[in-house]
């Protein structure tokens, strides 16, 4: 045999195992899609081969709108991968953001201000019937009687209108369908008070497409998990933990001392049972405060 026809040979054998091996890929692929709503970032999608995964992004930034026509797609390319989509192709997923720290860090303030920021960011128009408008609630707990019963109220005085409600999971129904599926933004205050908070958030953020906005204590004033706020972490698209000024010695105050002897977890008050304390202080004063209370 000439060695040109051995050559010819060997290219053939070569070419087989190319179609080979494609159409080995082609029946061994499961495919991964997460489809992304926000069109201004390529969305991935994965093919999971037996060998390795291979990321075609550039697919994707093609199919989205205002880019140039789809390169002629691989021999295995999958068009179902356009039609699935993480959620089931129910409405846009949500948000969670919580806000904790000690009481006076500023919690409210700043739930407060993301609302605000929320409504100058366009997302809905912001007018005096603002409470009414539609697009926003803010919820805070019934137990919170300190300064009004109709309004979230922070420590300097700012005022809003909100739900004072026992539960969460009742708000919708209070709400009415109409109106809930209008919010785009829901604030909760005090959210350490409230025991179904994970259940709500979940169901709102994941599900109904809301961006919920959390504020409430991390630590009771034993330091232990208050209610169900820090079971929102793995929910959260963001976590801020606030602090105070430690009333004795002005450094951060990450703690809240209580002042009075009682012992029961949930105890209403301002800074006539409160004051906010850095580490060192929080022992100290602790310390003192078992004494006094073991003495009583
Ligand atoms: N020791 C303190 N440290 C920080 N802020 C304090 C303190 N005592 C009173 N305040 C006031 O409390 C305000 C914060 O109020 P607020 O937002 O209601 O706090 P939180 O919701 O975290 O309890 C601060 O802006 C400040 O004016
Ligand atoms: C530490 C601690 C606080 N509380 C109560 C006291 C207040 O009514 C609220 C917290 O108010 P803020 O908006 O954070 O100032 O919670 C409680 O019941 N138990 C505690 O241990
Ligand atoms: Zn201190």
């Amino acid at each position: 045999m000439t060695h040109a026809r051995v050559l010819n040979l060997k290219k053939e054998k070569e070419k087989e195992k190319e179609k080979e091996k494609e159409i080995h890929i082609s029946t061994s692929l499961q495919f991964f899609s997460l489809q992304n709503h926000s069109k201004s970032k390529p969305a991935f999608f994965y093919f999971q081969t037996e060998h390795q995964s291979l990321r075609i992004s550039h697919l994707l930034t093609s199919q989205l709108p205002n880019s140039s026509p789809p390169p002629p797609l691989p021999a295995y390319y999958s068009p179902m991968a356009t039609s699935t989509s993480i959620n089931g192709g129910r409405c846009e997923a949500g948000e969670v953001h919580v806000i904790i720290g000690p009481m006076f860090a500023g919690k409210t303030t700043d739930l407060l201000r993301r609302i605000e920021s929320e409504s100058s960011s366009g997302r809905f128009f912001f007018s005096f019937f603002f409470f009414w408008g539609g697009n926003v609630a803010m919820i805070k707990s019934s137990k919170d009687t300190r300064y009004a019963n109709d309004s979230v109220v922070t420590h300097d005085g700012l005022k809003f209108p909100c739900w004072s409600l026992p539960d969460l999971t009742s708000f919708h129904r209070k709400l009415g369908d109409d109106e809930y599926h209008k919010l785009d933004v829901i604030g909760i205050d005090e959210a350490q008070f409230f025991e179904d908070l994970y259940e709500f958030c979940c169901k709102a953020a994941d599900h109904d497409g809301k961006t919920v906005i959390v504020a409430g204590l991390d630590g009771d004033y034993l330091r232990r998990s208050f209610g169900s706020v820090l079971d929102l972490i793995p929910l959260a698209d963001t976590v801020t933990k606030l602090t105070a000024r430690c009333e004795l010695c002005g450094k951060r105050a990450f703690f809240t001392l209580r002042k009075t002897a009682e012992t029961q977890t949930e105890l209403i008050g301002g800074s006539d049972v409160y004051m906010p304390v850095c580490r060192q202080h929080y022992v100290s004063g602790q310390a003192v405060m078992e004494s006094t209370r073991n003495v009583l």
